[in-house]
């Protein structure tokens, strides 16, 4: 059984998600990597967060260790109550089937099927129906009413993502993380899609990861955590771009192989 962590406030105040202490070394002896150097962060509930850094300062381990991808060297990290590391493949198959939603920068929808069917799979394959009016909620909130019955290839990239996100919300998951959601579309349609990914935060009430390398993509955040050589070094509220890019970590002269 999942053992609840405390609540660290009232009731319905706590992170949807959380990573204490958490460190993630990669490799052994010359190779070795710290990718994660005792982060601690919260992911708070209903509210969009960026996660910025230079390229390999470890936004997409924390991702991944966050959402129970890969495995933690140490530290603890939960989603809502749940910790993960008593967790078993299994179990955190079913965590992340039922509580997690991903966006990921090339879509990943099943070409053979409608943008419905890619929608639905998710939930279907946990043995779940999507509630009707909920599905219908989603797809208007993404603007993709009349265009279900498309498949992928019949789909501009911009509503091949906008399918994508409509598929991480559809099973209501405690926690959305979105990988570069708009790094493969021109600036326009990526404007939409942060948008959307926007309005499912402040209309639906969904909690939103963000890892992205883009200042103007993360000024649509609620907050921006700053990543610099594994270490959280700089967060921001309510980020213009134009904040956002000063406070940048500069990228490391060196790697940190130690
Ligand atoms: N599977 C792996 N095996 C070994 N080292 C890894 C692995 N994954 C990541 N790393 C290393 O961990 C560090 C952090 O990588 P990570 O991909 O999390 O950074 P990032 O901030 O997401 O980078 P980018 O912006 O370039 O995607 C880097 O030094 C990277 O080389």
């Amino acid at each position: 059984m999942p053992r609840p962590f405390p609540s660290s406030g009232p009731s319905g105040t706590a992170p949807a998600a959380c990573a204490v202490g958490l460190t993630k070394v990669y490799g052994r002896g010359e190779t070795r990597v710290t990718a994660l150097d005792a982060v601690s962060v919260e992911f708070a509930r209903g509210r969009f967060t960026a996660v910025m850094g230079p390229s390999g300062s470890g936004k997409s381990t924390l991702m991944h260790c966050v959402a129970g991808l890969e495995p933690v060297t140490s530290g603890s990290v939960r989603i809502g109550a749940t910790e993960l590391a008593p967790l078993g493949e299994r179990e955190l198959t079913r965590l992340r089937r039922e509580k997690v939603g991903f966006v990921f920068q090339g879509f990943n929808l099943l070409p053979t099927l409608t943008a419905a069917e890619n929608i639905t799979l998710p939930s279907l394959l946990a043995g779940r129906r999507p509630d009707a009016g909920w599905m219908e909620t989603v797809v208007a909130t993404v603007g993709l009413t009349g265009r279900l019955a498309h498949r992928p290839a019949e789909l501009s990239g911009g509503q091949q993502q906008r399918v994508a996100v409509a598929r991480a919300l559809v099973s209501r998951p405690e926690i959305v993380f979105a990988d570069e959601p708009t790094g493969n579309l021109d600036s326009r349609t990526g404007a939409e899609i942060l948008g959307f990914l926007r309005d499912c935060v402040r209309e639906l009430g969904q909690t939103v990861v963000m890892v992205t390398h883009d200042p103007v993509a993360a000024a649509h955040a609620d907050r921006v955590v700053f990543l610099a050589d594994g270490r959280v070094v700089d967060e921001l509220r309510e980020p213009a771009a134009e904040t956002v890019l000063e406070r940048m970590p500069r990228p490391a002269a060196q790697g940190r192989t130690r």
